[in-house]
């Protein structure tokens, strides 16, 4: 199993993240192909540099904010700065700006929103892109970004993924300021330099194509940060919100050390956060900040491997419900429209609730991603007036599937390892009924054959 870890003894920031993943081996020209999908093309440059600190050296990755998109009458915009011809030009822009690695989110940071902010220029133009009216605003809100990424020609899990993030960001600021995630609108978070990083992010982790994802306690920093807002204490109220439920460490530095897209990115990701090793470290990367502190600004990633007999799979959930007053014949239906949902199981437990009332479970086990629909489902078409949910992990045999050629036809068969070793098979249930039936013969004289031809093939001991 393919692990990537998350060592945040310095926390983590959007601008970091991308640096470690691409330091750990993500390819620079795939992630900036694959940038150049978005419509931000006459925005930003992106830098990415190698850098030292406290003498570890590694990636270190800046979106400079260029001149907004030129347009014509037509509002078509001409992109110049797209993909890695642009390689060159952003080390001069680089050398322009000596300072500017002590500002990343100071007030110059700010004032570099804030120029962008009040010309609010581009955002008509991706607007007219997007073929709905023009909607002057100052800032962009989750919808604008939405729209970003879903008019780009990014794959449908990138686009997925950046939203997820894009999503957490939105509800963890509504909460904050008091509004609804469509209210919200950012003003740091929302710069095509966060785009840039968090849709980054998404194409890196697509690319990686790791089992799990695990994480370190995350550490926040301390003191006060100054941002669009004004003053904010470290955590910043966003990140803070964003790492409910995930073990953090204040105080190490007076600095900002975890920002709200670097928060995201772990909420989205991270399967598991311990911070005991127990993998093989095949690769090691250093995405580097660009304060200086007294201990190293830098994010370390590793690759590692895991050889362990079974896959361990997480970012599953159930959610289950009992019902006592639901007429039977309603089951079957519900239970179709929730595989068609995207259910990886449903089942009924009998049970018997207070009262003495006998009645039922209906559990449904599926990925985060089918939880609107599973909701919607069961909290529609069935009486239960709540539901509970928990996450849980599920311990797998690896499986490998082999079509046999049998005399009664076809049978497929899944075959199942432990630890390498094929410990037990099983042949399609519908495969064997059906060559039964078109033979006419006993179902387990067709699975009797099965086991004959499993052995013959040397597939299981004799
Ligand atoms: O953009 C907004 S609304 C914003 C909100 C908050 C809150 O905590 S609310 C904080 N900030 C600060 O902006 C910078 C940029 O963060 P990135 O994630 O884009 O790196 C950072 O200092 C945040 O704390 C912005
Ligand atoms: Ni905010």
């Amino acid at each position: 199993m393919r692990i990537l870890y998350y060592d945040c003894f310095c926390g983590i920031s959007g601008d970091m993240n991308l640096a470690a993943l691409l330091d750990l081996g993500v390819d620079e020209a795939y992630v900036r192909q694959e940038l150049a999908k978005l419509e931000l093309g006459g925005e930003y440059v992106l830098a990415v540099d190698r850098a030292m600190k406290q003498g570890i050296t590694g990636t270190q990755v800046k979106v400079h904010l260029t001149a907004e998109p030129e347009t014509d009458e037509t509002g078509d915009r001409h992109s110049h700065n797209q993909g890695h011809g642009d390689h060159h030009r952003h080390h001069d822009h680089h050398h322009h700006h000596p300072g500017s690695d002590q500002h990343e989110h100071g007030h110059e940071h700010e004032h570099h929103h804030h120029e962008q902010e009040e010309h609010a220029h581009h955002h008509h133009v991706l607007s007219a892109v997007a073929g709905e009216a023009s909607r002057p605003h100052v800032h962009r809100n989750l919808y604008d970004i939405e729209q970003i990424i879903n008019n780009s020609r990014l794959p449908e899990r990138v686009k997925a993924l950046s939203c997820r993030m894009f999503r957490k960001i939105a509800a963890a600021e509504a909460k904050v300021h008091g509004k609804t995630v469509e209210e919200v609108h950012f003003h740091e978070v929302g710069a095509t330099d966060s785009i840039v990083d968090m849709v980054g992010a998404a194409i890196a982790l697509d690319y990686l194509q790791v089992d799990k994802i695990l994480a370190s306690t995350v550490q926040v920093g301390g003191g006060f940060v100054k941002c669009a807002h004004g003053v904010m204490p470290v955590p910043a109220p966003a990140t803070a919100e964003l790492l409910q439920g995930i073990p953090v460490k204040s105080g190490l530095v007076p600095f900002e050390t975890t920002t709200p897209t670097g928060a995201a990115v772990l909420a989205a990701n991270v399967d598991q956060f311990t911070d005991e090793m127990n993998f093989v470290i095949e690769k090691t990367g250093y995405g580097i900040g660009h304060r200086d502190m007294n201990i190293p600004n830098v994010l370390r990633v590793y690759l590692g491997r895991d050889d362990s007999r079974s896959a361990v799979k997480t970012g599953q959930w159930i959610w289950e419900t009992n019902l006592d007053d639901m007429s039977p014949e309603q089951y079957g239906y519900v239970e179709e429209r929730l595989f068609a949902a995207g259910a990886l199981d449903v089942w009924k437990s009998p049970i018997v609730m207070k009262k003495g009332r006998l009645a039922t479970t209906l559990s449904v086990l599926a990925e985060a991603a089918s939880e609107q629909a599973v909701l919607d489902l069961l909290l529609q078409e069935t009486t239960a007036l709540g539901v509970r949910k928990y996450q849980v992990e599920k311990i797998m045999l690896d499986r490998e599937f082999v079509t046999l050629d049998t005399c009664y036809g076809q049978i497929s068969v899944k075959k199942a390892y432990y630890g390498g070793k094929l410990v037990k098979y099983k042949p399609e249930y519908e495969d064997c009924r059906r060559c039964a039936a078109a033979h006419d013969v006993p179902l387990a004289l067709v699975y009797r054959e099965v086991a004959k031809l499993m052995e013959e093939k040397g597939y299981v001991g004799k």
